[in-house]
């Protein structure tokens, strides 16, 4: 019988081996988690699938030779073209930590070759922070293991040499040893690298950084996607991103030194939140009411994920020329509608809100510094959404404590107000008064969309607000964003 994580294996594995096209040069990767992927990939090459396999363990090795898929053993080629391999943890920045079975240098070589690098692994790999629950392999040559292991508890790690099951030493392809190094964790991983590769003696390390192009994680019977190389927002360009949030530093500063409480205020969705899953899950559903095949394989279909606002909706379809190529459908429509007001964006819209898939956004890329360099200025940091049900409190608070935001503070929709339904724009405006009353002078107000931009603007009349556009990379855009020019594309900045 398998198990359930051996089942979402299978998935990964299944998955990933729809990416392998004739004529590949194939990196495979180690671990059992690869053993269904070998199979499956075997399965393939018997039905007449030509590619060339570069293997990264003996194991790895032996299990393809006994499914006939043809091999590079002698040294590895300088272009690979997928890899595909397994992992012991990854986060949302695809950082990963690999070597549980002792491959690591063979993969890291051979990820370093590969143009696309595949991860494939189950549920329990996706941490939100490396190396709380999994020691860090490191592998070593045998004559340094000691004094590498010295160096490594100066790093505040705690290194246990390797042994098999019979308490020999585990040694690995090349002959070397493995030091297994628990950190209480690791928050930077790119840090920890540099401090670990200049270790004399020590081989190579199990972070991988920058390597892994998408991670496919089964859990509970779906497939889960990961990319950290989506399209960066056209419409934003470094310099811009560089001079809007030194632009907000400088305006904290100064409102601080005059004796005020500078607050920055931002929006979630879109915002500060990156919905990959609940989009991709959303246009599933809707594509099989529709029946749009294009919306059942988005991201391979599509280069960019619709935004959920009709803006980012319309931008989306006309990017795809979908109303062209299903003229039959009704295609925008309210976004709530059903009956004989649904249409293809209700649907989208209605499950894209579902509220047991809020949990599985994730932060915009430099949220959790952005935030910190906030406060260590003495601005206040305020997340305002407009999302309007209880219900959507605590999952909100959930993803920003779970990102590494202790203690959010966040003002979330109230969808009425003397009996009158509220839209975005207006519920954000009306809690202004609220926000200054609590907590500081807003400053800074940042959005994807124009009218919460506008809205805000307008209640903070005094204060010289900042307003701040934002278009995160992989989504389309509010339309509107090309004619502001204070805008940034996530909250990276440079220190
Ligand atoms: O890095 C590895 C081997 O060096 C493996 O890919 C990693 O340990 C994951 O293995 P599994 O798929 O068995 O969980």
């Amino acid at each position: 019988m398998v198990n359930d994580y051996e089942k979402e294996k299978v998935l990964a594995a299944q998955e990933a081996v729809k990416y392998i096209e004739d004529g590949m040069v194939v990196g495979v990767g180690s671990g059992t988690t690869i053993v269904y992927f070998i199979k499956y990939l075997g399965e393939r090459v018997k039905n007449g699938l030509n590619v060339i396999a570069v293997p990264t363990s003996d194991e790895t090795a032996d299990l393809c030779k006994n499914e006939g898929i043809t091999l590079v053993t002698t040294s590895v080629p300088i272009k690979i073209d997928v890899t595909v391999d397994g992992a012991d943890q990854f986060d949302m920045k695809l950082r990963l930590i690999k070597g549980g079975g002792g491959a690591l240098l063979r993969e890291k070589i051979v990820a370093s070759a590969t143009k696309r690098e595949i991860i494939i692994v189950d549920s329990r790999k996706k941490v939100d922070v490396l190396g709380e629950a999994f020691a860090l392999p490191v592998e070593v040559i045998p004559l340094a293991w000691f004094k590498v292991a010295q160096e490594i508890k100066k790093l505040n790690g705690n290194p246990v040499l390797r042994l098999k099951s019979d308490s020999s030493y585990f040694i690995t392809d090349q002959g070397n040893y493995i030091l297994d190094c628990k950190f209480d964790s690791i928050p930077e991983p790119e840090e920890l690298a540099t401090k670990l590769s200049s270790i004399t003696g020590l081989v190579e390390h199990g972070l991988f950084i920058n390597l892994a192009r998408e991670v496919i994680m089964g859990k509970e019977g779906n497939v889960y996607y990961f990319k950290h190389e989506f399209n960066i927002s056209k419409v934003i360009t470094e310099r811009m991103q560089v001079d809007t949030i030194d632009e907000i530093f400088v305006k904290i500063d100064q409102v601080v030194k005059s004796g005020g409480k500078p607050v920055v205020e931002m929006d979630v969705d879109l915002t500060t939140f990156k919905p990959i899953n609940r989009t991709i899950k959303a246009l599933e559903l809707a594509g099989e009411t529709y029946r749009i095949s294009e919306f059942l394989e988005p991201l391979s279909k599509f280069d960019l994920l619709p935004g959920y606002t009709p803006e980012a909706w319309t931008n989306f379809l006309s990017r795809n020329k979908l109303p062209e190529k299903y003229p039959e459908l009704k295609w925008v429509g309210i976004k709530d509608g059903t009956g004989s007001n649904a249409s293809v964006y209700s649907a989208f819209h209605i499950a894209f809100w579902s509220t047991e898939w809020l949990t599985e956004d994730i932060l915009t890329e430099g949220l959790i510094e952005f935030v910190s360099e906030i406060e260590k200025r003495g601005g206040i940091p305020v997340f305002i959404s407009g999302r309007w049900k209880d219900e959507q409190f605590e999952p909100t608070r959930e993803v920003l404590v779970r990102g590494g935001i202790k203690d959010p503070i966040l003002v979330i929709g109230k969808p009425h107000h003397n009996g009158k339904e509220l839209s975005d724009a207006e519920n954000k405006a009306m809690r202004q008064k609220e926000i200054r009353e609590k907590y500081g002078t807003p400053i800074v107000f940042i959005d994807d969309r124009l009218e919460n931009r506008v809205a805000v603007c307008k209640e903070n009349p005094d204060s010289d607000i900042l307003s701040v556009g934002i278009s995160i990379p992989g989504f389309t855009y509010d339309e509107e964003i090309t004619g502001v020019s204070i805008k940034v594309s996530s909250f990276e900045f440079k220190k």
